[in-house]
């Protein structure tokens, strides 16, 4: 079990997310390590935790920033990382949204239509710009994972499909307000077996020869984001194998003299250091299991709800205690999948009693709701309870 300050966290009201600083730091000084190796760029998607505190250890550390909204730019911007440096991602980018990113000069605009091209072209025409553009390509590759979190299936709807390619060419043909500088791929979320983004880049090398077999070489390759954490043991593998990720990219990605790599990882930058800390309301016994009530619940961590995801659950405040018992463990929200854990073995749990959801540093709090009207759990940082 990790270390907590339970005298400290007796005294904040529940629920609230708890950020580890010193493991996020440690994290990105191997992500920056180990993608200088190979001279790979790493851009930190900001859909994962966009909270401030966050961004600024991120940006701190020289990584570029992964939007997916005009909002996200926004903050990219206001946070200080440069606008060279800022990708932008989106099947459904507004006009509002476009003219902000062409407003900042970004680094590129992953387009994923034919259709958005023309609105590139067009907006960047009537602000006398050139768009920087990366084209977004669906390669059908499967990233075996849930398939809610599968983005690179022809069924999917992020990228261009590889059958629309001669058309895109043409199109850009007529696009004088567009500069075509790179190829973005993006095929799911925690994605755990390697194989995958092995995968991947065969089919990466693949399109790229059919874009050079057309005189087009692109300045970059950016390969997205997606690599997966280990939920079940967080406390022993904190840090997923950074080294193994890039390694093999650097071992199968046909890089061509010149072009950069990059990459946008969001889940495997920051979701092991954020738990959400909850205190348990009531011990109900029902007919066929006890339920441990908690005051957090689907609006502050919908992933169970919404993927079935396993997070780890500890009670933080009996750790080490004997006897054990059986818990779903179950919010207060309106919902019956309102459920972090069926059949959890805790220790015997009472009110009152900490209970510490693990791996919720990633698409825990930018995702919260305000659903039953619930109030927005607050941010405890590790450096501020010293
Ligand atoms: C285009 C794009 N890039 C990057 C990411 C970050 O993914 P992850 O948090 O799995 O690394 C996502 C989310 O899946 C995405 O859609
Ligand atoms: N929100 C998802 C991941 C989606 C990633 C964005 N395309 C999760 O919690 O696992």
């Amino acid at each position: 079990m990790a270390q907590f300050d339970l005298q400290k966290f007796k005294e904040i009201e529940t629920p609230f997310f708890y950020y580890d600083e010193s493991l996020l730091k440690e994290t990105l000084k191997i992500i920056k390590s180990e993608s200088d190796k190979h001279q790979f760029h790493v851009h930190y998607a900001l859909k994962a935790n966009a909270n401030n505190r966050i961004l600024e250890l991120v940006k701190q550390a020289g990584l570029g920033a992964d939007c997916v909204s005009g909002n996200e730019v926004l903050k990219a911007v206001e946070l200080g990382f440069e606008s060279n440096n800022i990708a932008f991602a989106g099947v459904g980018k507004s006009d509002k949204e476009i003219n902000i990113g062409l407003d900042y000069d970004i680094f590129s605009f992953n387009c994923e239509s034919l259709q958005e091209l023309i609105v590139i072209n067009e907006l960047a025409e009537k602000r006398d710009k050139t768009a920087r553009v990366a084209l977004r390509i669906n390669p059908n590759v499967n990233a075996k994972t849930h398939h809610y979190i599968t983005t690179g299936l022809e069924e999917n709807k992020f990228g261009i499909n590889p059958w629309e390619f001669e058309e895109v060419l043409k199109v850009l043909e007529e696009c004088n307000h567009i500069k075509l500088v790179g190829l973005h791929f993006h095929i799911g979320s925690q994605i755990t077996d390697l194989d995958v983004f092995k995968s991947l880049c065969l089919r990466v090398n693949e399109i790229q020869e059919w874009f050079i077999s057309k005189q087009i070489l692109v300045e970059h390759i950016n390969v997205g984001g997606g690599f997966g954490i280990d939920y079940e043991n967080v406390d022993e593998n904190p840090i997923a194998d950074f080294a193994a990720f890039f390694q093999l990219f650097a071992d199968f990605l046909e890089v061509k003299p010149s072009q950069q790599v990059h990459f946008e990882l969001g889940r495997a930058v920051v979701a092991q250091c954020g738990s959400l800390i909850s205190r348990v309301l009531y011990i109900k016994n029902g007919q066929k299991t006890n339920f441990a009530i908690l005051d957090a619940g689907m609006t502050e961590l919908i992933r169970p709800a919404l993927y079935q995801s396993y997070h780890k659950i500890e009670n933080i405040t009996q750790a080490g205690a004997q006897s054990s018992e059986k818990y779903d463990v179950v919010g207060p929200i309106c919902e019956s999948s309102d459920c972090f854990g069926k059949a959890v073995v805790l220790p015997l749990t009472k009110r009152n009693d900490l209970i510490a959801i693990r791996s919720a540093g990633a698409y825990g709090e930018v995702m919260s709701s305000a659903y039953n009207l619930r109030d927005k759990a607050i941010a405890v940082y590790s450096s501020d309870l010293k």
